[in-house]
């Protein structure tokens, strides 16, 4: 499970997260919705501790990201497509991640699987699409075989076969148990993807069980100050 208690952000006078107290249950795929500038990449990099928040704190099963023995075994995350060396072919890139965080080597031949990318492993990732890249980026996070997932934007630059491929992964992932945690700003794509919905409430936010034939319902989360022309996200299960 991810906990955000409070977490706040600030970049001088802006606020681009504001307060945002919310659970991200495992076993259900958990839509983040807001337009651009929101606050929805901000809030994933302070979940995994690459922005420090000005107030509040972000805990998977408990734990600050910085705090976690194997963080890759804990929590995966797909921040940003094409964050690879250009030179190295994805295997040689799976490789080096799998040696150095204690997994065993058998995985990267099993995310290379499991994304689509076996037959294109030997090729340099600067050679890569930007479905491709993405796709890596997903063997990344999937390396570890990690139980909580965050992925931002993770529809960017698939093609319609990618994006049917992705929402069955995630969808796949979450019955497994897994927490996954997706964020969006496409309403039609958080519509289609996550496998539940939220009920909302002023002080907090609580699944409901999840049925299928619920539409989801979205739930405004504050991530800015007030006054600020751009809608806050939203969170749909
Ligand atoms: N390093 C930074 N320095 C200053 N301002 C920042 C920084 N990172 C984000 N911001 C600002 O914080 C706000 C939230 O940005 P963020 O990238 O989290 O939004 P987002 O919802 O993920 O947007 P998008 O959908 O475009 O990715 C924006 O106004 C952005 O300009």
């Amino acid at each position: 499970m991810i906990e955000l208690r409070e977490l706040t952000k600030r970049y001088g006078d802006q606020v681009a997260v504001d307060g945002l107290s919310v659970r991200v249950q495992p076993g259900v795929v958990t839509g983040f919705l807001g337009p651009n500038g929101s606050g929805k990449s901000t809030t994933m990099r302070m979940i995994l501790g690459l922005d420090a928040p000005d107030h509040g704190e972000a805990l998977i099963g408990g734990v600050r990201y910085p705090e976690l023995n194997w963080p890759l075994k804990t929590a995966g995350a797909l921040l940003e497509a094409g964050a690879f060396h250009p030179g190295r072919s994805a295997r040689a890139h799976l490789a080096a991640l799998a040696a150095s965080n204690d997994i065993p080597a058998s995985r990267v031949e099993r995310v290379l699987r499991i994304v689509g990318l076996s037959d294109a492993a030997t090729r340099r990732a600067g050679t890569y699409s930007l479905g491709m890249r993405q796709r890596l980026g997903v063997a990344v996070a999937l390396l570890g075989d990690p139980g909580v997932l965050l992925l931002d934007e993770p529809v960017n630059g698939l093609d319609p076969e990618g994006i049917r491929w992705i929402r069955d992964l995630l969808r796949g992932l979450a019955a497994e148990g897994r927490t996954v945690f997706v964020s969006s700003h496409l309403i039609a794509e958080m519509a289609l993807t996550p496998t539940g919905w939220w009920s909302s409430g002023a002080a907090g936010c609580w699944p409901r069980q999840p049925s299928p034939n619920s539409p989801p319902a979205k739930t405004a989360w504050r991530t800015r100050s007030s006054g600020s022309p751009r809608r806050p996200p939203t969170i749909a299960e």
